[in-house]
C-alpha cells in the first residue's frame, strides 16, 4: 500500500511575510538560504558566476512553451509588439551554455523553452523560481503557452485553463518524494484567467474560452490515442474516456499544466496556461493539418498574451 500525504506548505514555509506583501517571488526551500552558491545547472547560471540582480531585476512576464524555436519565435515576436528597439533578429540565448532549455529576455519578458511532459518541465521551473529569487524579481506573472488536443472544440480553439487535473480528472498533482506519495493542489489564479479570457474575446479571428486542462504523462495511451506503438483498448473504451473527460469539464489534454500549476501555486506565483487545441479528439488522433495552419494556431497564445502584457503594461506605466 501506498503512504500518501497532502502538502501541507505551511510546514516548510522559510521565506518571510514581507516578501508576500511586496511581491517578492519566494521559493520554499530552507535548505537554499544557508548555500554558499546556487548553480542553476541546466541553466548554466549560478549566483556567483553571475550578476541575477541585474540581468533579470526587471522581469515582470515570464512565458514558457514546450519547443526551443516556438519561445525564440515568440521572443522576436514580443520584441516588435513592445516596440523595443533594436534588431529583434539579434536576440540571444542566454542559455546558450547548455543545449538543455533556451531563454530569451526582451525588455520585462522572459521566453523560455521546457521540452515535453512533467519531468523536463519540474527541472526548468525549480532553477527558473530560483533565478526569479536572486534576482529578487516582483510580482510577477508566469504564462504557459502551449499546443493541445481539444475534446469537442473546433480545432484552432484557445482553451485557458480554469482548473489542472490529472488522468482521473481531479485537480490535483501526484508526487514521489522520499518514497511518499504527495498530493500537490493545481490551483491557478482565477482573476489572471478572466483576464486572459477578456484579452481573446478582443481577438476576433479565433475562438477563446475557458475550460479545464487535462495534463498526462504520455502522449498516446496515456491520452487515449489508438495510434501509438502500443494500445490496450478498443475505440469504444477511448471514446467513453474522452466523453467522460468532457463531463468533467475537460476541454483539453497536454502534458505539462499540472505540476506548472502546482509549483506555481507553492510559490504562491501568479500563473496561467493558455493552449491552442491542434485536433478535435473526438475526430480523431493523428495530426495531419498542414504546417503553415499549425504554424499559424501556434501563434494564437502568443497573440493573445502579448496583447494582455501590453495592457499590463500600459497599466504600470
Ligand atoms: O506545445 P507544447 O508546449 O510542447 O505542449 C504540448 O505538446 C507536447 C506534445 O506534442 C507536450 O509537451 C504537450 O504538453
Ligand atoms: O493531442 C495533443 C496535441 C498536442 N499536445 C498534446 O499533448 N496532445
Amino acid at each position: 500500500m501506498r503512504p500518501t500525504l497532502t502538502n501541507k506548505p505551511e510546514a516548510f514555509e522559510t521565506e518571510k511575510i514581507d516578501d508576500k506583501e511586496n511581491g517578492l517571488v519566494r521559493v520554499m526551500n530552507p535548505h537554499l538560504a544557508s548555500m554558499p552558491e546556487d548553480f542553476l545547472y541546466h541553466f548554466a547560471l549560478g549566483t556567483k558566476t553571475h550578476d541575477l540582480q541585474a540581468m533579470f531585476g526587471d522581469v515582470k512576464f515570464v512565458c514558457v512553451g514546450g519547443s526551443a524555436n516556438r519561445m525564440k519565435a515568440f521572443g522576436q515576436f514580443i520584441h516588435g509588439e513592445l516596440g523595443l528597439n533594436g534588431d529583434s533578429s539579434d536576440i540571444r540565448d542566454i542559455c546558450e551554455g547548455t543545449d538543455r532549455y533556451c531563454m530569451y529576455k526582451i525588455g520585462p519578458v522572459l521566453s523560455i523553452s521546457h521540452g515535453m511532459g512533467v519531468p523536463s518541465i519540474s527541472i526548468m521551473l525549480h532553477e527558473l523560481i530560483k533565478l526569479l529569487h536572486h534576482a529578487k524579481c516582483r510580482d510577477v506573472i508566469i504564462i504557459r503557452m502551449g499546443t493541445s488536443g481539444g475534446i469537442g472544440l473546433e480545432p484552432g480553439t484557445v482553451v485557458i485553463t480554469g482548473t489542472a487535473v490529472d488522468s482521473f480528472f481531479q485537480p490535483q498533482f501526484e508526487q514521489i518524494i522520499l518514497g511518499k506519495v504527495i498530493t500537490h493542489s493545481t490551483e491557478l489564479d482565477k482573476d489572471l484567467a478572466l483576464l486572459l479570457l477578456n484579452c481573446g474575446q478582443e481577438i476576433p479571428d479565433f475562438q477563446t474560452i475557458i475550460g479545464n486542462t487535462m495534463c498526462t504523462h504520455d502522449f498516446y495511451e496515456g491520452q487515449g490515442r489508438l495510434d501509438g506503438a502500443l494500445c490496450s483498448f478498443s475505440n469504444k473504451e477511448k471514446q467513453e474516456y474522452l466523453k467522460n473527460a468532457y463531463e468533467a469539464g475537460v476541454r483539453n489534454i497536454e502534458m505539462e499544466s499540472a505540476v506548472f500549476a502546482a509549483m506555481c501555486h507553492r510559490c504562491d506565483l501568479k500563473a496561467a496556461v493558455v493552449c491552442v487545441t491542434l485536433l478535435n479528439r473526438l475526430d480523431g488522433d493523428q495530426i495531419t493539418t498542414p504546417h503553415e495552419v499549425l504554424v499559424e494556431y501556434q501563434m494564437r497564445p502568443q497573440k493573445l498574451v502579448s496583447r494582455f502584457m501590453k495592457q499590463q503594461l500600459e497599466l504600470l506605466k
